[in-house]
């Protein structure tokens, strides 16, 4: 065997092609794959390849399932992101924010009672980027999330990630967003069956300057029943004994609250407060005596789009563990082929001038 081997090695010093008579014989192979297809095919090039990979033409083509790169290898890679400022496109600007939007694992949350849930979330982590630096180590990112995926997760554990953001990209300022559907069980109106409510719920967690800014997002869902419609309904009746119903439509609020000190604000908090504010919630489990009751609960509730935004912002400004808050609210007209909205702010956190154009379109919920 080891002769075989010496004899291999010494001959190949002896016979060392020149580059001519190297390409002379690729000449010969390109002439009989011209030539004759099948011949060239059937020979085996794949020793040829693994030496000249980088050969024109000759790449090799089966993925290598046993290459392992070595640290020496790695350090051959191009690492674009770190490049030197030359390389920047652009304006040499500062970014407020580069990441990764909408990666998604399964993450555990604490409910009010204490129990842990385990929710499909969808992550949106961001950090800036000196006006210097070419590009950011994207994939830490979402490595040093992982790194405390286990764990259950309040502000306080992303606040830990925020802080690792900024140590592990090297960066100042950073930004979380969690999105996730978070599941409460809610009782019917008279019939006594319950089923499952989900709420759209985001935590968004910003490090800027030093200052950490912490929102809960929740789109609450309810039916608005217009107060004008109900009159003009309950008027034909009196006046002309003329049957009549008021229009009413699916309803969104969207809730934004900054969290203020350190008394917690649970996601069970601010849906009470919104089911306190505007009762008429959309329901899970509904019989015939849960229907008839929803229609008074509706009779009994009247709202136009104004009054929504101003009960919810009632309710806020008495929630303790609340600061700035914003609240949106569309209802997705029956009267109308398109929506009455309203939006109303309180402090710098999201008084805007400018809103994205399809924010509104993100209110409307499928059933
Ligand atoms: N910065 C940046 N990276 C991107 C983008 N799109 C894809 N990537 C890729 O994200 C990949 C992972 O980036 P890094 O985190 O720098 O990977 P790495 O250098 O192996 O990781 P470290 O060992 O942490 O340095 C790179 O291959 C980038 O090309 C982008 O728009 N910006």
């Amino acid at each position: 065997m080891n002769m075989i081997t010496t004899k291999i090695a010494s001959e190949t010093e002896v016979s060392k092609p020149t580059t001519d008579e190297a390409q002379a014989a690729l000449e010969t192979l390109r002439r009989l794959a011209e030539a004759d297809p099948s011949s060239a095919a059937a020979l085996d090039l794949s020793a040829l390849m693994a030496l000249q990979p980088r050969a024109q033409g000759m790449l090799n083509r089966d993925y290598p399932e046993d290459f392992t790169p070595d640290a020496q290898y790695k350090a051959t890679m191009p690492d674009l992101q770190n490049g030197p400022e030359s390389l920047i496109k652009g304006a040499h600007a500062e970014i407020q924010h580069v990441g990764i939007s909408n990666f998604r694992l399964p993450l555990k949350f604490r409910t009010r009672d204490g129990e842990v849930l385990t929710l499909e979330t969808s992550v949106t982590g961001s950090v800036s980027l000196e006006a210097t630096k070419k590009g950011i180590n994207m994939s830490r990112i979402m490595r040093s999330f992982y790194a405390h995926a286990e764990d259950c997760f309040d502000f306080e554990k992303i606040d830990a990630v925020l802080d690792s953001y900024i140590t592990d990209l090297e960066s100042f300022d950073a930004r979380i967003q969690l999105r996730f559907r978070y599941p409460m069980l809610k009782t019917s109106l008279r019939s006594g069956l319950s089923g499952y409510q989900y709420y759209d719920v985001s935590f968004e967690m910003l490090k800027q300057d030093g200052v950490s800014t912490r929102v809960i997002h929740l789109d609450y869902v309810y039916s608005s029943t217009c107060p004008c419609s109900l009159e003009l309904s309950e008027h034909a009746r009196r006046e002309r004994a003329q049957i009549a119903t008021p229009h009413s439509q699916r309803s969104v609020a969207r809730i934004s609250a900054a969290l203020e000190g350190d008394a917690p604000l649970w996601i069970e908090d601010l849906v009470e407060m919104c089911a306190t504010a505007i009762p008429t919630e959309t329901q899970v489990m509904v019989k015939r005596e849960d229907e008839q009751a929803f229609a008074e609960l509706n009779g009994a509730n009247p709202i136009f789009v104004e009054d929504a935004v101003r009960l919810l912002c009632e309710a806020l400004e008495g929630a303790q563990a609340a600061g700035d808050f914003r609240v949106i609210a569309s209802h997705q007209e029956s009267l109308h082929s398109h929506d009455a909205i309203s939006i109303l702010t309180r402090g710098e956190t999201f008084a805007q001038s400018s809103y994205d154009p399809r924010l509104l379109e993100s209110l409307i919920h499928r059933g």
